[in-house]
């Protein structure tokens, strides 16, 4: 096991459900949430969105740090949900949530997640994203008022968490599982290894 423990992760982010998947990476990672403009031009592609987010929360940690983390790769991740072309993020109400899953209920739909690394020494920069094909069975009325009532979709992209309740919602996926969550494993560790971290 080539373990490089002589580098650590900045994971730009808020998000506890990023906290705890790096986690299970057990390599050294400390958090400094990003505070970067998340708007973007109403035209733009998913996979320009995502990676272009990724890329903001990442360089605005990496430009906060004084001095310089030359031991650290600074990671950042943003997510969200397309159905039909249609952006979804986070809900910013149980009324909205209600909406998004009227709207993704007896659907297909697609989960984008873009990862950003900045190597601290170096200031290199790699960026990449994962599509998940999700499809959602369809819901009743009652269901949809009891999970958007349970609050558990309101800080997720689409108004559902597939780790929690939101599972029972969900009938099959195709891609990564880790991607929908928010943070694409297999992914970040092949990104890591570019900078010579080595998480197996
Ligand atoms: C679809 C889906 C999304 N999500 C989450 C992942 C992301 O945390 C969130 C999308 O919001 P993001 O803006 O990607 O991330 P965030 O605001 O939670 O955290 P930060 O910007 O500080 O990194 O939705 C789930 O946890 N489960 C799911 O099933």
């Amino acid at each position: 096991m080539e373990n490089n423990q002589s580098r650590q992760i900045i994971l730009a982010s808020s998000s506890p459900r990023r906290r705890e998947l790096i986690a299970g990476l057990h390599i050294p990672f400390e958090i400094i949430p990003s505070h970067a403009d998340e708007t973007t031009p109403e035209d733009w592609a998913p996979e320009r969105i995502v990676t272009e987010l990724a890329h903001r929360k990442a360089v605005a940690v990496y430009q906060s740090l004084t001095p310089a983390r030359t031991d650290s790769i600074i990671v950042g991740s943003d997510t969200i949900v397309v159905l039909n072309g249609r952006v979804l993020g986070k809900p910013s109400s149980k009324e909205e949530a209600a909406s998004m899953l009227r709207a993704l209920q007896g659907q297909s739909h697609q989960v984008f997640t873009g990862v950003s690394c900045i190597d601290g020494a170096t200031g290199d920069t790699l960026t990449d994203y994962r599509v998940t094909k999700v499809m959602m069975r369809a819901l009743s009325k009652v269901e949809i008022a009891a999970y958007a009532e349970s609050g558990e979709g309101l800080d997720k992209a689409g108004a559902y968490a597939i780790q929690g309740l939101g599972a029972t919602l969900v009938t099959e996926i195709q891609g990564c599982y880790f991607n929908v969550v928010g943070l694409p494993l297999s992914l970040l560790s092949e990104m890591l290894k570019k900078f010579d971290m080595y998480v197996l």
